[in-house]
């Protein structure tokens, strides 16, 4: 199976988990594409979706699907989104598609995060995939000094800026070892709006292609 075809594979296990009359956490990347596609089969039987950016919120009006504020949706039941990369632990690097704020938030709000991956992003040990993380503009330099004391190697995603107005840096030459740990150092950076690490709040179910791991 191609890598396409493990993400609409991935996406049409996912949909199992949403049910009539809720609203849907979406995430973001094109795995979230083929989500979105199989929702908008369902459009008229959820009741909104949470979009975790303009790219997801522009697919998800193509189709029907109505988009809500996180602040008129409460506790969402399930959160779905893609990842870049998965450890055995579920803990994941997400923010390929500098969307990681809005879906690390989105994903905390949520009761179930459900993540849907091609088997290339299964690791033993996260952060062979450059680890992005969101910074306020004029910080960037200083918490790329701050990251380089730290041992890691940021390049700046030069010509990006997040839906938030903010710029990523994304962070080589890691091996992450302690995700839990790592997380809480970078959220220490004075001027880092989001890691992409899901450590604390990591994915509870994980669909890899056709299979679900728990
Ligand atoms: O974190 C993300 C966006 O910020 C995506 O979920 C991640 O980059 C995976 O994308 P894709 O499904 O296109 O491989």
């Amino acid at each position: 199976m191609n890598r396409d075809e493990q993400k609409r594979m991935a996406a049409e296990q996912a949909i199992r988990y949403i049910e009539d009359g809720t609203v849907v956490g979406v995430g973001t990347g094109s795995t979230v594409a083929f989500f979105i596609e199989e929702l908008g089969r369902r459009a008229d039987r959820i009741e909104a979706a949470v979009s975790s950016s303009e790219q997801s919120t522009a697919l998800l009006k193509k189709l029907g699907i109505r988009v809500i504020d996180l602040n008129s949706a409460g506790e969402i039941p399930v959160y779905v989104d893609g990842a870049d990369e998965c450890d055995p632990q579920r803990c994941l690097i997400k923010g390929g598609g500098a969307a990681l704020t809005r879906e690390k938030i989105i994903a905390a709000a949520s009761r179930k995060f459900v993540c849907m991956i091609d088997s290339i992003k299964r690791v033993d040990v996260l952060g062979k995939f450059p680890l992005p993380v969101e910074v306020i503009p004029m910080a960037r330099s200083y918490v790329a000094r701050e990251i380089v004391k730290r041992g890691g190697t940021p390049v700046w995603r030069d010509g990006v800026t997040t839906d938030n107005g903010n710029w990523i840096l994304d962070v080589h030459n890691l091996r992450i070892t302690d995700p839990v740990a790592l997380e809480a150092d970078y959220n220490q950076i004075t001027g880092v709006v989001c890691v992409g690490l899901f450590a604390n709040r990591r994915a509870d179910v994980v669909i890899v292609g056709a299979e679900t791991l728990k």
